[in-house]
């Protein structure tokens, strides 16, 4: 019963946000982190890439979209194996953030929005500040790779 944390009752009333992400991994087993620029919320943190799911995309066609967008890549559905997901009550929405891994993509990812690119090994992840709701999915991460 050590997960039992009688502060962490779940409350209804907001509203929630969903945002896709990856850890795109890479021959050495290294994950790919954003640096989220200034003026965004979260500014300063690193993250996964990815972001909000549009009206009317599906997960996968979001993530492939924003990809696109972020790191100048392309990559296909069958290429994003569903990982896990985070779940995690901010001060005005709740996340719910679909994780994938992806090892096969074209290109190379480049950073078109102005954000910092790190490729970080599991074990080396904790020297990058990451939003709350990501840590779990990091610790998943170092299990899986
Ligand atoms: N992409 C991404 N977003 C995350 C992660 N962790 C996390 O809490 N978020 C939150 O998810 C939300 C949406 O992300 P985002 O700002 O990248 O969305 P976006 O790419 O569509 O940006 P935009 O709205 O400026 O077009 C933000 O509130 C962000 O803080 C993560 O690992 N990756
Ligand atoms: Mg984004």
């Amino acid at each position: 019963m050590n997960c039992f944390d009688p502060n962490s009752t779940p409350e209804p009333g907001k509203p929630v946000l969903l945002v896709v992400a990856v850890a795109l991994v890479d021959v050495d087993g290294r994950v790919l982190l954003a640096q989220r620029p200034e003026g965004k919320s979260l500014a300063g943190l690193w993250e996964f890439p990815g972001g909000k799911v549009h009206e009317g995309e599906s997960p996968e066609y979001a993530l492939v979209r924003e990809l696109r967008e972020e790191l100048g890549i392309e990559t296909a559905g069958s290429c994003l194996a569903p990982f896990t997901f985070a779940s995690h009550s901010y001060e005005s929405f709740h996340l719910l953030m679909p994780l994938y891994v992806c090892r096969v993509w074209e290109g190379t990812p480049r950073p078109l929005e102005g954000q910092k690119l790190a490729w970080a090994r599991p074990n080396d992840m904790g020297q990058y500040p990451m939003p709350p709701a990501d840590k779990p999915l990091v610790a998943m991460l170092r299990d899986l790779l």
